[in-house]
């Protein structure tokens, strides 16, 4: 996260880092946990590890440095990248993750809501959060950092882009002038809206050209747009 600030325990409870194995197990990629079994996360945290045992999924936690060897990990049973994800598109860049184990919740980890809707009408109050990097050519960051973003129209967010091509399944947030933003290593993390005293997932990080650059918002995936192909994932029976 560019710009943001860090973030207190039990602030953010359903945000996971998942530690994939370079050599030794690293903070890669951010989660979001949705229910005792499934975590929400983003495809192209996959490009390169896509065996379930290469990844560690630790939840309850603010520091990277509490992420040791020495602390409780959730496993991954399975990885379901979307069938319809494209890396050089950026389309679809979504992906569920079920434990090998189901999670017990506390004051630390709890699920978000997903929206109700497939396209909002309401983004107040949305927030980015997660471990990545403070500055294009930065770091893994040790503190969970936060950072408040408006959500902008697609069809602005598509004449930031000329480029690309801005979908209905992306969801863009950021400042004209820049300065805050979400960056590299907070990917598959949540962006997440208050509305009536509830937190919803509205996005997850995916891609931005460079981070926190003026003209260049935040793009994320549109959870609301998924909405389906999550529910018929992840519900029991
Ligand atoms: C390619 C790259 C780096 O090598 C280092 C840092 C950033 C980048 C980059 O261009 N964008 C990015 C690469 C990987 C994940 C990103 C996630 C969010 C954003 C965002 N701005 N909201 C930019 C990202």
């Amino acid at each position: 996260i560019v710009g943001g600030s860090t973030s207190s325990v039990r602030e953010w409870p359903w945000q996971v880092s998942l530690h994939g194995n370079v050599g030794s197990y690293r903070h890669m990629c951010g989660g979001s946990i949705i229910n005792k079994n499934w975590i929400v996360t983003a495809a192209h945290c996959f490009e390169r590890l896509k065996n379930p045992d290469d990844w560690h999924i630790y939840s309850g936690f603010l520091k990277q440095s509490e992420m040791n060897d020495d602390a409780p990990f959730f496993s991954v049973h399975t990885i379901i990248v979307h069938p319809q994800y494209c890396a050089i598109e950026h389309v679809y860049d979504i992906a569920l993750l079920k434990l090998q184990e189901p999670m017990y919740y506390t004051d630390y980890m709890l699920p978000i809501c997903l929206p109700e809707t497939k396209f909002e009408s309401n983004y107040e109050d949305c927030w980015v959060t997660g471990w990545g990097y403070t500055s294009e050519a930065g770091h893994v960051n040790n503190i969970l950092q936060k950072a408040s973003v408006p959500v902008i129209t697609n069809e602005d967010c598509q004449s930031y882009y000329k480029s690309y091509n801005i979908t209905e399944s992306m969801l863009c947030a950021g400042y004209k002038e820049g300065g805050i933003d979400a960056c590299k290593g907070d990917s598959g993390g949540p962006f997440v809206c208050q509305y009536e005293q509830t937190w919803y997932l509205q996005g997850i990080t995916s891609w931005g050209e460079g981070c926190a650059r003026p003209d260049r918002p935040g793009v994320y995936t549109r959870v609301g747009y998924f909405k389906d192909w999550i529910l018929k994932h992840t519900q029991p029976g």
